[in-house]
């Protein structure tokens, strides 16, 4: 096959004298005498050149955008030419032409819907290319980061039977002659996994039947959860401040080429490292009401509030108690004010808000039971998970990392569908 001797297009680049490269047409250009083409792979871009009364000459005539083909050439030294250097063609040793393609070339151009209709194709973009670099670097990180530390890679169910984060937003679905849920969340699956291995991680999606369409919300995302035995929020604070910084520092390791490319301005990322700011709840209102936003203690504190206070900070903000109405039944109350919960959100800055939600558990099983019923759930439809709290309980924290969300704040993105590969919200089922 003759594109087993191609190099990458990176590797082109950075040679000279003759060499093979294969690709797809990202950019083409016709003149007279001349076709410049500007091939794309994995690596990058190359400018080809075919010459009028060559063979290749006449394959780059017939050639589409996307098109595929494998060239083999000379390598010239050309500054006008992307990365500085072009391929004079010999031959074309392979091609695809394909049919004519449906995205133009100044796509950016186009309807945001229509890119979202052929988001399978536009995965080809630049831009595409450049934030599912990103999401390779965050996903690893956060791998490394737990693998590092003691945490072991497990998996919950992706079908349950009770809401872990209240029942409207579950997705129902038929199961022979039952039905279940999509799980919302792995976080009970975890608290029993830590009586066996202690510390426990796991990068799931999870899914939330979102009425609404916002640009921090789907209804399938994927879920960094952890759980760790014998950690206090004070712990867990630790471990989210470490995580994200660390996430962040890989991302300015591996990916300065790719946030450039993206136009993200990497000054704030270089900021992020522990400890974060440490906010809570009561100074969280106090702050907003002194900026005059109409909130209450008690009150949820929702994107817009979160937009404000971390507009107020250049780093992120552990956002901590939060009052026990506002959090869901599991988190354990402070025994100092058990009006509020030993709770904590990570705020990223930059007006991007919740990534982190998390906290203590309650470990006792009585003060579970009354909390479940307080919150009008039944005990009976969490009988296992009330058991992990009769045999050897223990104190343990734990949180949810939503990835794309962190995707989202580290690429500098405008909505959360462009940090994911095939988005799904309210609207968006297709492709
Ligand atoms: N193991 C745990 O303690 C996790 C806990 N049960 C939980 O699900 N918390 S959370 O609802 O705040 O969701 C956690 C994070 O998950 C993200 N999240 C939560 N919901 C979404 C939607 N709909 N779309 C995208 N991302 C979402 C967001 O970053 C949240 O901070
Ligand atoms: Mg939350």
């Amino acid at each position: 096959m003759a594109y087993k001797s191609a190099i990458s297009i990176a590797d082109a680049l950075r040679s000279s004298g003759r060499a093979t490269v294969r690709g797809w047409v990202y950019r083409k250009r016709e003149l007279k005498d001349k076709i410049f083409i500007v091939l794309r792979d994995s690596t990058g871009i190359i400018q080809l050149v075919f010459s009028r009364g060559t063979p290749a000459f006449d394959v780059a005539q017939r050639l589409n955008l996307e098109s595929s083909l494998v060239a083999t050439g000379i390598l010239k030294e050309e500054p006008r030419a992307p990365g500085g250097k072009e391929m004079h063609v010999e031959s074309v040793d392979w091609y695809y032409i394909g049919s004519p393609y449906p995205i133009n070339e100044d796509a950016a151009q186009a309807d945001s819907e229509y890119l979202l209709d052929v988001r399978h194709l536009w995965l080809r973009s630049r831009k595409m290319q450049a934030v599912l670099k990103i999401r390779h670097t965050v996903f690893g990180a956060v791998h490394e980061y737990f693998r590092r530390n003691g945490y072991y890679e497990v998996q919950g169910p992706m079908f349950i039977t009770a809401a872990v984060e209240g029942g409207a937003t579950l997705f129902k679905v038929p199961y022979f002659d039952d039905f279940v849920y999509l799980t919302q969340s792995s976080q009970f699956y975890l608290e029993a996994l830590i009586f066996s291995l202690e510390k426990v991680y796991t990068i799931a999606p999870s899914f939330r039947a979102e009425p609404s369409r916002t640009r921090r919300h789907l209804t399938e995302f994927w879920h960094a959860e952890a759980e760790m035995a014998w950690y206090h929020l004070e712990d867990l604070m630790r471990v989210n401040e470490e995580l994200i910084s660390y996430v962040v520092s890989k991302v300015l390791e591996e990916r300065r080429d790719e946030l450039k490319m993206l136009g993200r301005d990497a000054a704030p990322l270089e900021n992020i490292r522990p400890p974060f700011y440490r906010i809570s709840y009561d100074e969280a209102i106090e702050i907003l009401q002194k900026k005059g936003v109409k909130i209450n203690w008690g009150d949820d504190i929702g994107a817009d509030e979160e937009r404000i206070l971390t507009l107020q900070f250049d780093k992120p903000i552990q956002l901590y108690g939060f009052p026990e109405k506002i959090k869901a039944f599991y988190h354990r109350n402070d025994p100092k004010r058990p009006e509020v919960t030993l709770s904590v959100d990570v705020l990223a800055p930059e007006g991007y808000g919740e990534i982190i939600g998390g906290g203590e558990r309650i470990y006792d099983e009585g003060e579970l039971v009354d909390k479940i019923r307080r919150f009008g759930y039944d005990p009976k439809d969490y009988q296992w998970y009330i058991d992990l709290r009769r045999y050897g309980s223990v104190p343990h924290s734990g949180f949810g990392l939503g990835v794309d969300r962190l995707v989202m704040w580290i690429a500098g993105l405008e909505h959360i569908r462009d940090a994911v590969p095939f988005p799904r919200d309210i609207r968006r089922k297709y492709p």
